[in-house]
């Protein structure tokens, strides 16, 4: 409300209320007029205070949705987060399960299904391309001498040591692997008997060279090794993997540290 206002309803007042003037012919539309006034006032009051309620309703109504979306937001990024470190945890856990399924833990070598498939594979292609492919089975000499002698953990370190000097001396599409116990199969492709023989002396050359200290003590490993030519003609795995075992029982009866070639 005005200054002007204030004064003018001031004298309005004083008017309608002085006694003199109550028979004044103008009076009684003062009084009206008064009236109409007060009523429009009243009503534009309302009218404000309603505007005003509205206007915070929808902003407190503005805020709460953002409120709400920011909250959403959160929780998406949360699940997103989770969900991200739940893939991660699964391609892990495929990796490891493929890794042990694949490969022995001790020696970290390929274990018996990726040799078998493998074996399979070369026959097939020994089929199709005529290409001759070699298996060689190698057995650490009197194993059982040194795990009685200086316990299994050294044992171990054995065939870790072994398994390791193996891999890096065969070339790089021979597949090495571990059979079973101090038995290792090692798959030559591309490779006649008299080439395989060369790669498995120089093979037992190179573990013959390892020392593994225990203690004071140096112990000198060696192998033995029987070696078979896929023959073809319907030869399965497992009599080539027998032919190769055979000779290498000769191999241990002829005093071990050598190699034999399957007839
Ligand atoms: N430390 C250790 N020993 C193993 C493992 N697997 C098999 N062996 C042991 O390997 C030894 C194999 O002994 P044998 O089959 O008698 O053969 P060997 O003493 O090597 O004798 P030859 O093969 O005739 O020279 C056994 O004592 C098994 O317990 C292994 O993972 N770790």
């Amino acid at each position: 409300m005005s200054r002007d206002n204030g004064e003018l309803e001031e004298l309005i007042k004083r008017l309608l209320a002085d006694p003199d003037l109550r028979e004044h012919p103008l009076n009684f539309a003062l009084g009206q007029l008064w009236f109409q006034y007060r009523e429009l006032l009243n009503r534009m009051e309302r009218i404000t205070r309603m505007s005003d309620a509205y206007q915070s309703m929808a902003r407190q109504r503005e805020l709460s949705l953002a409120e709400r979306f920011d909250k959403q937001l959160r929780q998406l990024e949360k699940v997103a987060r989770i969900s991200d470190r739940y893939q991660h945890m699964m391609r892990e856990l495929n990796i490891a399960l493929k890794e042990a399924a694949t490969h022995d833990p001790l020696t970290a070598l390929a274990n018996r299904r990726p040799l078998i498939e493998r074996l399979k594979a070369e026959m097939e292609r020994s089929e199709r391309l005529g290409h001759s492919f070699c298996v060689a089975m190698l057995d650490i000499d009197r194993f059982k001498r040194i795990n009685d002698g200086h316990g299994h953990d050294v044992g171990d370190t054995v065939l870790i040591e072994t398994a390791r000097v193996m891999e890096a001396e065969v070339r790089e599409y021979d597949l090495c692997g571990r059979w079973g116990g101090e038995e290792f199969l090692i798959i030559l492709p591309e490779s006649t008997l008299a080439l395989a023989d060369d790669i498995v002396r120089r093979v037992r050359g190179c573990i013959s060279q390892l020392k593994v200290r225990v203690g004071d003590e140096v112990l000198s490993i060696t192998v033995s090794a029987g070696l078979a030519q896929y023959r073809g003609d319907g030869e399965s795995y497992s009599e080539l993997l027998n032919r190769a075992d055979a000779a290498l029982l000769q191999a241990k009866r002829d005093g071990r540290d050598s190699q034999q070639l399957a007839v």
